[in-house]
């Protein structure tokens, strides 16, 4: 028998091609497969789709090897496996190259002065995924500032904002299961990637997939074998560590977003009410610094197995806040996630599970949780009588966008409310806007995604010289204006500490102050749940919703009502048609075939529904804006009720509900 044909993926591959003359493969998956094992020299991976070859899993191949992972709401994230459908170190090496292709093309002069950043988080696979991108970029001599240890999220927002790099990779996949990984794409000015940039990536990623060869900075005994050996890269003269002046930076941007000095002097409820103000004091007048502390005892805290407990402690120590305690079993990073089913604060009583136990222990009033990577804050608050109160991203945005209005214009009262915005994504709750309509600031919406508020709040600031104050989005996000154009779990957990010890000290609950923002500003019920789908489901589902029979080409039509209550107006964003403008035509940019439609419904109700962009699942959003609380909770339940096997076609679909309540 003749031998097989070396591997010529690499100069130095010692490894041979395996013969596929006898796979029993479906035609059209030989070729993917023999493209594949050219890039994969992996004995593990390799071994998997030859095993799949051997068995003639056609559509099993098809489906690792068949499409490429896109750039969806953060980037790339997928499950973790051989193929390019799937996070590996092929695929993460060929999105580096299209990547670093592509900023040498449109971006040469930033790419020279400032490099690119790198960070990432405690999962399996990824710091060797950083160290790869690391190394696609110094092997064509430009400069990387790639973080010695693993870091939050917005770190790496922060070291390309503060370095002036041309983009910036944070490998992480979030609060998704331990079986992801992802990749996010920070551009240079510090936003996560938006189109037209994810598009030229992607095509340059096309145009680049033979993979370069990186051995003289990762060598190893055979190399990507095992885990990459980083020495050649670490001793390249144009890498670099920014962790010292990155953080640096970030925590001296922080200290400026402390009020509580300032909250001090704050009015009290009886002069703010005789103003026609919010009040954001307890009425027992001027509050000092260590009554508020005092009131704030110790929080508890957890990162969830992720990499918030150090960078959270340096933020408190900033604000000369107490330490928190941190919930032992989930300190470290651990990418196991070894006590928790889903590593998603959104998730519910499961992984406020060991906070709560730690806050009734310890009788703490405030419980903060960030996800895996930092950039999300989870807040509950623990009643007198010990019954935990979790609150929604959209309440903590709430609290938060009053905290920093009421503060920002005690500190500012020479900027105009006129040239504050804040921002909100389309599917968060529009309390913001009855804020802002009220306090006269101004209040923008943007597609679901930090990229998209991000963005928005960069145009906002740099092209009409606005300041922008605060953003976040209903999946619990939020960005402080004075820190970076990204969501920052971090920076958000402590400014909430602050605002938390301020209305303890007045003398208040967390979910009174919110109670006096509805009084305020209008009530708000706001409901949001998930549906578990696939890509081909859901796309069925927007299909039917449309009308069914592939709307590709003809008039979409959409239901007239929604458990009996009148549709009133629909925004399709995979359609661009928005009933509900002068021309029909959708204000938010859209694109044909995206997955998102809005419902206007009798009842002051709006509903969209959207495909996730990071996670298999169909998410629902429902509002009712109502004066009377009973009434918008009775529609909301009707409409909760109706949409799933009425809109949505659950059952038809094959879509399921979430194992745990939602
Ligand atoms: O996962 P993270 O914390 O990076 O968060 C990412 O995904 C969230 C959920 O997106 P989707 O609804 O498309 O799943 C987005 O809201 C968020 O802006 C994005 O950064
Ligand atoms: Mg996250």
């Amino acid at each position: 028998m003749q031998a097989p044909p070396p591997c010529r993926a690499h100069p130095s591959c010692r490894r041979s091609l395996l013969p596929l003359a006898s796979a029993a493969v479906e035609p059209d998956v030989a070729p993917l497969v023999q493209r594949w094992l050219q890039w994969d020299r992996r004995g593990a991976s390799r071994q998997r789709v030859t095993q799949l070859l051997e068995d003639g899993s056609s559509a099993q191949l098809r489906e690792l090897l068949g499409s490429r992972l896109e750039f969806g709401t953060a980037g790339l994230r997928g499950k973790m496996g051989p193929g390019t459908a799937r996070m590996n170190a092929v695929v993460v090496q060929q999105t580096a190259q299209g990547l670093c292709v592509y900023l040498e093309a449109v971006a040469a002069e930033q790419l020279a002065a400032g490099g690119i950043v790198v960070g990432y988080d405690g999962r399996h696979g990824s710091k060797e995924f950083a160290a790869l991108t690391g190394a696609v970029f110094a092997s064509r001599g430009h400069r990387v500032a790639l973080f010695r240890r693993v870091v939050p999220t917005p770190f790496v927002a922060a070291g390309v904002a503060e370095l002036g790099a041309a983009a910036g990779v944070m490998v992480t996949a979030s609060h998704n299961p331990k079986e992801y990984n992802g990749y996010k794409v920070y551009w240079g000015n510090g936003c996560q990637i938006i189109p037209p940039h994810d598009a030229g990536i992607a095509a340059a990623i096309e145009a680049n997939l033979d993979l370069w060869n990186l051995e003289p900075l990762l060598a190893g005994d055979g190399p990507y074998e095992d885990d990459v050996s980083t020495a050649g890269l670490l001793a390249c003269p144009q890498l670099s560590d920014p962790w010292e002046r990155v953080s640096a930076a970030y925590y001296a941007r922080l200290e400026a977003l402390g009020y509580l000095p300032a909250a001090e002097a704050a009015e009290t409820a009886e002069a703010a009410s005789r103003r026609g103000g919010a009040s954001d004091s307890g009425g027992a007048g001027g509050l000092s610094r260590a009554a508020a502390l005092g009131a704030l005892g110790t929080p508890v805290y957890t990162p969830l197995h992720g990499v918030g407990a150090e960078p959270l402690l340096q933020a408190f120590r900033t604000f000369s806040l107490p330490e928190p305690y941190i919930v032992p079993s989930q300190r470290l990073p651990d990418p196991d996630f070894p006590t928790v089913v889903f590593p998603n604060p959104e998730e519910g009583a499961g992984t406020w599970a060991a906070a709560f136990a730690a806050a009734s222990e310890r009788g703490a009033r405030l419980v903060l949780a960030n996800d895996p990577d930092a950039d999300r804050l989870a807040v509950a608050e623990r009643s007198p009588s010990g019954q935990f109160r979790p609150f929604t991203g959209n309440e903590i945005g709430a609290l938060l966008a009053h905290w920093v209005w009421t503060n920002f214009r005690k500190r500012h009262p020479e900027v105009a409310p006129s040239r504050c915005v804040m921002l909100a994504s389309a599917v968060s709750s529009k309390l913001l806007g009855a804020m802002a309509e009220k306090e006269g600031f101004v209040f923008v919406e943007t597609l679901t995604g930090f990229k998209w508020l991000g963005n928005t709040a960069m145009r906002l600031e740099r092209e009409q010289g606005m300041t922008v104050l605060f953003a976040f989005e209903e999946a619990i996000g939020f960005m402080l204006g004075g820190m970076y154009k990204d969501k920052d779990g971090i920076s958000a957990a402590s400014v909430f500490a602050e605002l938390a010890a301020h209305t303890y000290g007045s003398g208040r609950t967390l979910d009174e102050l919110l109670r006096g923002l509805y009084d305020r500003y209008g009530f708000f019920d706001y409901r949001s749940g998930y549906f578990i789908t696939d890509a081909a489901k859901s796309r069925a589902v927007f299909n039917d919703l449309r009308g069914g029979g592939g709307f590709e080409g003809r008039t979409a039509v959409y239901a007239k009502d929604v458990a009996g209550v009148g549709v009133t107006s629909v925004r399709d964003l995979g359609t661009g048609l928005d009933t509900a403008q002068p021309d029909g035509r959708a204000v938010l940019p859209w694109q044909s075939g995206d997955m998102m439609i809005t419902y206007g419904l009798e009842g002051a109700a709006t509903l969209t529904l959207r495909a996730s962009g990071t996670e298999p699942k169909l998410k629902y959003y429902l509002e009712v804006k109502g004066s009377d609380a009973a009434a918008a909770a009775a529609l909301a339940d009707r409409l909760v009720g109706g949409l799933a096997e009425e809109l949505v076609g659950l059952s038809r679909h094959g879509l399921k509900r979430p194992a745990t309540p939602h």
